[in-house]
């Protein structure tokens, strides 16, 4: 995986959809914390621990924040090698993700999870801003 670059904070997020093969729906997660960040919709994720490559953190994150074991799948490819550009010195690298154990609940960070169809997702919920182009690349990607 590759370290974090030019000082940018490396973010890690999943969309964990219902079936890899043929996504339609997306879990979606709201957030609690900070003010800015409060009661907007994002990827479940978080930050990369130094030393740690970017999909263990994402596997971490979605067991400590959901409580779920997941299996990612393709990458959501963004416009950097450090991802999608999120507000601020931060990244983000997405993944598709499907969950294997356990069934998820806001535990770290969220309060409330929601399954929204993939087709429209992005008008659906309050997205966090900068999650907006990245859920119309997925709903993109996951169109066949
Ligand atoms: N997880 C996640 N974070 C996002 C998304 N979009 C977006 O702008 N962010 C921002 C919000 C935060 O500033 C940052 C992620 O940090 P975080 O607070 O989730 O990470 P963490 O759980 O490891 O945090 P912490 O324990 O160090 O506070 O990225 C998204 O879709 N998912």
């Amino acid at each position: 995986m590759s370290a974090p670059e030019r000082g940018l904070i490396q973010i890690v997020g999943a969309a964990i959809v219902d079936d890899l093969e043929r996504p339609r729906q997306l879990l979606a997660a709201r957030r609690t914390r900070p003010a800015q960040f409060a009661r907007l919709w994002e990827f479940p994720g978080g930050k990369v621990d130094p030393g740690e490559g970017c999909e263990a953190a994402l596997l971490r994150e979605l067991d400590e924040e959901l409580g779920v074991k997941a299996t990612l799948g393709a990458e959501v490819p963004g416009e950097t090698s450090q991802g999608w550009k999120l507000a601020g010195p931060a990244a983000m690298r997405v993944w598709f993700a499907r969950i294997d154990r356990g069934f998820p609940l806001p535990i770290e960070d969220h309060d409330l999870l929601r399954w929204v169809p993939l087709d429209g997702a992005a008008g659906a919920l309050e997205w966090i801003p900068a999650d907006l182009p990245i859920v119309e690349a997925v709903s993109s990607a996951a169109r066949y």
